[in-house]
């Protein structure tokens, strides 16, 4: 259950997983674009999961449509602007969205720093016209490689001033993030903070690397730390916020069975866990999903869900007076 009295926050939010079906039947049609199907419902099964995907490479497959379809800057601008739009349809008070500018220039060799800027406007609009609040994170998509993402952390650095962190997303287990040491001391020394999907495919061993050698302070997924009794008490004790993605999860074979979710424990070890949506478009999900039906499959109580919302507020990399006024503003219509 959403608690109305607290803000709301999606701190994992993968803006280019997040593309509507019927906007890439829109795009393809405008570009001439042949996609496998001309009606929506045809289309579903190859951008949306229909049931769990064997690994998290086969999941990630299914977001290749949705980037296919950015034949120009304008539609960038464009998906940027609608996610907006679905964050205040999902009640959301403040969302991180995230988004790779490499992944999303490829296809049609978009300027990649071009498609920073047209993301970061197209949320601004969005913004704007919704009354929802947002900030930006830029991925690093592991799965081309380490020159592709110096590429694509050049791009995302020429506007920093549009960013609040920098995340390395992809293939963890076929790109590790040993290679990406140097990326990321360029991130730390342009002042953005710093999270990173881990433990989720390969073992603790990756968080550990996260947070030790890349400068997380956040992690997306971290389900494997349950593993790991060191970590889990260096998580608690040093705040390392885990960004759970229940169904996500469960739809990339993450986790067997969402009764067994880590994230019950994370909470009850004092773990700042919270809840969030992924690529909501591509899992066919929304944030108020997770929170009505996900958690309490994951054997969540209402005080667990509660204390994960806080959580939530409590991780965004937002200013201590920013996250007083979202609770302020949630505190009057609770
Ligand atoms: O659950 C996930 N785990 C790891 N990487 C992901 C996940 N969802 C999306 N991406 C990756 O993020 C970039 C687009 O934002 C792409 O690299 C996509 O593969
Ligand atoms: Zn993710």
């Amino acid at each position: 259950m959403i608690n109305k009295d607290l803000p709301l926050t999606d701190i994992h939010r993968h803006l280019d997983g997040n593309i509507r079906p019927q906007t890439i039947l829109e795009l393809g049609q405008h570009f001439n674009i042949a996609l496998p199907a001309t009606e929506i419902e045809a289309l579903r099964p190859h951008v949306q999961i229909v049931e769990a995907e064997p690994s998290l490479v086969a999941f990630l497959s299914k977001l290749d449509w949705g980037v296919a379809v950015l034949g120009d800057l304008d539609a960038c601008r464009r998906v940027a602007y609608e996610n907006v739009e679905d964050a205040l349809n999902a009640q959301i008070d403040y969302a991180e969205l995230r988004f790779s500018p490499y992944y999303m220039a490829m296809k049609h060799n978009l300027p990649v720093a071009g498609v920073v800027a047209a993301v970061a406007d197209g949320v601004a609009a969005g913004c704007r016209d919704f009354g929802v609040k947002a900030n930006l994170i830029g991925i690093l998509s592991r799965t081309f490689g380490t020159q592709a993402c110096q590429q694509e952390l050049d791009a995302l650095l020429s506007h920093k001033d549009q960013l609040v962190a920098i995340d390395l997303a992809g293939d963890e287990l076929g790109q590790p993030g040993t290679q990406f040491i140097s990326h990321f001391k360029q991130v730390r020394d342009a002042g953005l903070q710093i999270t990173v999907h881990a433990g989720e495919a390969a073992g603790p061993e990756s968080m550990w690397q996260a947070i030790n050698e890349l400068g997380a302070v956040r992690i997306g997924h971290g389900v494997k730390a349950v593993n790991d009794p060191k970590l889990m008490d260096y998580l608690a004790e040093h705040r390392i916020g885990i960004e759970s993605c229940i169904t996500s999860n469960i739809q990339t074979s993450t986790v067997a069975n969402i009764a067994q979710h880590p994230v019950k424990a994370f909470l009850e070890h004092g773990i700042l866990a919270c809840l969030n949506t992924d690529d909501p478009a591509v899992e066919g999900i929304e944030l108020p999903y997770e929170y009505e039906v996900a958690a309490p499959k994951a054997g969540l109580s209402n005080a667990q869900i509660r204390q994960a919302q806080i959580n939530g507020l409590e991780l965004a990399f937002l200013s201590a007076a920013e996250k007083q006024a979202l609770r302020d503003i949630a505190n009057k219509r609770g």
